[in-house]
């Protein structure tokens, strides 16, 4: 009996010691302004959906550099554009690190993806892969024809479809959100597999292996939000929130099934078109392969292109479309600067995104108002460091709130309205004011095949269709919830093919 007495004061004594501490420390610290807080849930309470305007308002009362707890993990959050450039520059390499979320371990293979990586010789070997190898400019040269034949099947999609309305003069009302996601997702696919998975001349096991992808996909960016157990994690051995694990690990054991699939069945295509010999092909699984990766490493290195390139690319398009639709002043500029350097004879080539100024302003004026992913994507120190003057410790989850930054008042004019004239001039230099791909060492693998898709789709689709409102009221713009920002209400629009571009190449696809 006096053994256990002895055994509980020695261990209260040495737990009283530890939270002093723990105490003593983080009093002499210069912490960042935070808002009062709640033992053990912290400052969980106050964080509503959408989470980007929730911060917004804390960082208004608190500072540009605010700390909060969401459960027992520390978090800053940044909301400047010289806290961003300090995150970015001086301590990009400190918080190069991604939290431990369960969502990353389950659908990123235990963390060995390239976004759920922490920093280190794995996460660099898969960033230099895919940097210099998967996405290098010269691979994306190599791919073109992919994203030009997958833009001319949407465009001829939409030219039947409204072909088909002759009562309403050729004027159809389509749904876009749908078209776009199949355009983003049919065109990563074709890079990784070299199979499209959406639309004509698919075959019919094809198909039925895209519906349940898709499904598998949609139920993993359900589930891949924060974790009540991300935040207590004491709770993770016990509890199981609504059953949220369970259902995480079925769905990665399906989504795990079909990628198998797809490269079993790249390798005997491999295999039969060269007599049993590895043959030389593009693709990414291909490159994989050769390189001697796993089936695992290739497999999440399929779902990070998958979950990574696909909605971010065709929600960009999507509000630039509803943006367009709200101001049909600035429509009808982009497509005289379309017929002024493409012309009523052909589709829209890469080489000429860049030789339209007004269509980069209205994209750059689309991911300004309206980032994909607001928050970016959360980093975490792995040493003490300071940002803002503020004391930064070791394991702190740092958000950037990239959304607040591009829609501040002190850093841009008028910031609500939209004036894609506001980027002339700027040409890339926007200084951490506008920094929709991250930067530094974590930033976007992805930008130039975003900008190529979503470049190469808008100006096809304003070059040849006339687009209006379904009604006569704005298109509603607000925010709805999910991992990549959409918006609330999927766009439907009135399509009518343009009488100048009907001759020579609508009616020719
Ligand atoms: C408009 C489209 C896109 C937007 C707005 C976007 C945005 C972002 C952002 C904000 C991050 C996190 C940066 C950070 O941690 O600071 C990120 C990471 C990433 N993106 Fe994109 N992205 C887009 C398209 C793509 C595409 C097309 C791909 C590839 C097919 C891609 C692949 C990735 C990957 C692999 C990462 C993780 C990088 C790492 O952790 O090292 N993204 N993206």
């Amino acid at each position: 009996m006096d053994d256990v007495w002895v055994y509980i004061i020695s261990a209260s004594s040495c737990l009283f010691l530890l939270c002093f501490f723990k105490l003593q420390r983080s009093n002499r610290r210069n912490l960042p302004p935070s808002p009062p807080s709640l033992p053990i849930i912290g400052h969980l309470l106050l964080i509503k959906e959408p989470v980007h305007r929730t911060l917004q308002s804390l960082s208004h009362r608190y500072g540009p550099v605010l700390s909060l707890s969401f459960g027992s993990r520390p978090v800053v959050v940044v909301s400047s554009p010289s806290a961003a450039e300090e995150c970015f520059t001086r301590n990009d390499a400190v918080l190069a690190n991604r939290p431990h979320m369960l969502s990353s371990e389950i659908f990123g293979y235990g963390l060995t993806t390239i976004g759920t990586a922490p920093y280190g010789p794995l996460w660099r070997d898969l960033r230099r892969l895919t940097v210099l190898q998967i996405l290098s400019p010269h691979r994306l040269a190599g791919s073109l024809a992919i994203r030009l034949e997958e833009v001319r099947l949407l465009v001829k999609s939409f030219y039947k479809e409204a072909a088909m309305v002759a009562g309403g003069g050729g004027c159809a009302k389509v749904e876009m959100r749908s078209r776009l996601q199949d355009l983003s997702f049919n065109i990563i696919m074709r890079m990784i597999s070299g199979k499209r998975y959406f639309g004509a001349a698919i075959d019919a096991d094809d198909a039925e292996v895209a519906r349940q992808f898709r499904e598998v996909i949609k139920e993993a960016f359900e589930l891949s939000g924060t974790d009540p157990s991300d935040f207590l994690p004491a709770l993770r051995k016990v509890v199981d929130f609504k059953g949220r694990k369970r259902r995480m690990v079925d769905v990665a054991k399906r989504s795990d099934v079909i990628l198998q699939g797809m490269i079993d069945e790249l390798r005997s295509r491999r295999k039969r078109s060269d007599g049993g010999r590895e043959v030389e092909s593009k693709t990414m699984i291909d490159t994989m392969l050769s390189e001697g990766y796993s089936d695992d490493s290739i497999k999440g290195q399929m779902l990070s292109m998958l979950a990574a390139g696909t909605d971010t690319s065709s929600v960009t398009m999507e509000w630039a479309l509803s943006l367009l639709l709200n101001h049909p002043d600035v429509m009808k500029k982009a497509q005289a600067e379309l017929d002024d350097v493409v012309g009523p004879d052909r589709l829209p080539d890469e080489a000429d995104i860049q030789k339209l100024p007004c269509l980069q302003n209205i994209i750059n004026e689309a991911l300004r108002l309206f980032p994909p992913a607001p928050l970016l994507v959360p980093h975490e120190s792995f040493e003490d460091c300071t940002i803002g003057g503020f004391d930064v410790p070791q394991g702190t989850m740092i958000l950037v709130n990239a959304w607040a930054i591009q829609r501040d008042s002190k850093v841009w004019d008028d910031p609500t309205s939209f004036k894609p004239e506001r980027h002339e001039g700027l040409e890339g230099d926007h200084a951490y004011r506008l920094l929709p791909f991250g930067m530094g060492r974590r930033g976007c693998p992805g930008a130039g095949l975003a900008n190529r898709v979503v470049g190469l789709a808008l100006a096809a689709l304003i070059q040849c269709f006339e687009w209006e409102r379904v009604g006569e009221e704005p298109v509603d713009m607000s925010e709805g919830t999910g991992l990549v920002m959409p918006k609330r209400q999927p766009l439907e629009a009135m399509c009518k093919a343009r009488e100048c571009m009907v001759a020579n190449v609508l009616g020719q696809l």
